[in-house]
């Protein structure tokens, strides 16, 4: 591939292995942005990117008004005293108008949410003021502009309250329903083709057969994309021929914008799966200095993205958040995305490799002195998916470590957005 780094080129690439970031970056100068947009109605735009920027037709909130219950006051007219007694002349509930103008000395009831009367600027609450007939009585000093809701405090008329490239989570609908929007203009949901390899994996509803396992990495791999708001294409465990796999991967091709496969990139074996991706696409395989997801195949098949991920289930994971993610919020639109990464306090000693990324499946929290802090969920094979069950978050140490001790302040990516 043009200008993907070549695990053959000795410059950019001395000890055989790309590192992350090489590999990131490699893969996000082929990612291009989805153009395919859709208008649809607003109550089910959750999760999807927005393709334009939304400008405010209105000020919001659309009036000035009170942000408690109580009384409307000009309190720049007060007198400087301690004790006031004004007189209530009126009651605004939200929703109606009081449609006189304050004069001083008097005072307004009033309900959150209601316009603020005209010549009031402050709100008293109501459990500051004391109520005889028509004269409410305080004592408070008032700071002029209390309690008031100014209009257009959130979004002024004419602005950009959403640009596009925003993922639309809960709040942003919220804001977006606050503007009167019935419609939204989003990128299309990306279709991504998924499909495992390898002789001894076998689908569920089958007997086991001796020395084979389940396909666990569809279910993995279809649950992240679902998360991410993908519609999965499931092509199944194939047939192991170049024939069927070439088949499937023009197949795959036609009908997505992403195909992922599982299993087959290592060393050595399964050599009709590179012979295919070679003959149907234009495929890099990578080796990649991180632990577990050494052997990566990154390229394209037809016109779209391909990844070849490795197939220990572990490793299918972690390369799909380092390598797949970002290629995928890049191309659904989504702008201004970046993993979630923090320190945390290692609370025991940490084995890795120095030259490669370790990517520890770990468990944070908050300890009993505030601190966060983590730990291993142990055995870190990158076949022991319970280590993924285990943890919350996976513990990042850097290539230049051999190993990390107790009380070291590590990296760790929280797995809040994803898993
Ligand atoms: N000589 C070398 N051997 C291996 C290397 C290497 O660099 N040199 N890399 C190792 C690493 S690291 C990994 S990861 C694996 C990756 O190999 P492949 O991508 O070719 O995957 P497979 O050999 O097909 O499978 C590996 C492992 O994962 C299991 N598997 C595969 N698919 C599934 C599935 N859908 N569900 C559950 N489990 C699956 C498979 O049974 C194997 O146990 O290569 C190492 N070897
Ligand atoms: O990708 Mo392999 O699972 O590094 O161990």
């Amino acid at each position: 591939m043009s200008d993907a780094i070549s695990c053959f080129d000795p410059i950019a690439n001395p000890n055989g292995m790309i590192s992350v970031e090489q590999g990131v970056a490699a893969i996000l100068v082929q990612i291009a942005e989805s153009a395919q947009v859709e208008r649809m109605p607003l109550s089910r735009a959750i999760n999807h990117v927005l393709a334009e920027d939304q400008i405010s037709a209105l000020h919001v909130p659309p009036h000035t008004n009170s942000a408690m219950d109580g009384y409307a006051i000009c309190a720049e007219t007060l007198p400087v005293q301690k004790q006031h007694t004004l007189k209530v002349v009126g009651r605004v509930l939200a929703g109606g108008a009081y449609t006189g103008v304050l004069a001083p000395g008097e005072a307004v009831e009033i309900m959150t949410g209601a316009a603020l009367p005209a010549g009031a600027d402050s709100i008293v609450i109501r459990e500051a003021v004391t109520r005889e007939g028509e004269q409410m009585m305080f004592s408070e000093t008032v700071k002029i502009g209390q309690h008031v809701r100014q209009k257009g405090e959130d979004i002024k008329a004419g602005s950009v309250a959403l640009s596009a490239g925003c993922l639309i989570r809960p709040q942003e609908l919220g804001l977006l329903a606050s503007l009167g929007m019935q419609h939204v203009v989003v990128f299309k949901p990306l279709r991504v083709a998924i499909f495992s390899t390898g002789d001894e994996v076998v689908a569920q509803g089958q007997v086991l057969p001796e020395n084979c396992i389940y396909d666990t990495n569809r279910f993995t791999l279809t649950g992240l994309l679902q998360r991410m708001g993908c519609v999965v294409i499931d092509l199944g465990i194939i047939e192991d021929s170049q024939d069927s796999m070439e088949r499937v991967l023009r197949e795959a091709a036609r009908q997505a914008d992403m195909v992922i496969s599982s299993g087959g990139v290592s060393m050595g074996q399964a050599d009709y799966i590179k012979q295919a991706l070679e003959t149907v696409g234009d495929i890099d395989f990578w080796r990649v200095a991180m632990r577990p997801g050494r052997p990566l195949a990154f390229g394209v098949v037809g016109q779209v993205p391909f990844f070849g991920l490795p197939g220990n289930p572990v490793a299918v994971m972690v390369t799909f958040l380092q390598f797949v993610q970002p290629a995928l919020r890049k191309m659904m639109g989504q702008r201004g995305w970046q993993p979630i990464k923090m320190m945390a306090v290692a609370q025991e000693k940490i084995k890795s490799r120095a030259g490669r990324i370790d990517y520890s499946r770990g468990v944070y929290r908050i300890n009993d002195q505030g601190e966060l802090v983590v730990q291993t969920t142990g055995a870190q094979g990158s076949g022991i998916l319970t280590s993924m069950v285990q943890a919350n978050c996976l513990i990042e140490i850097g290539e230049q470590y051999s190993q990390v001790d107790a009380g070291d302040r590590i990296l760790i990516q929280p797995f809040s957005d994803l898993l």
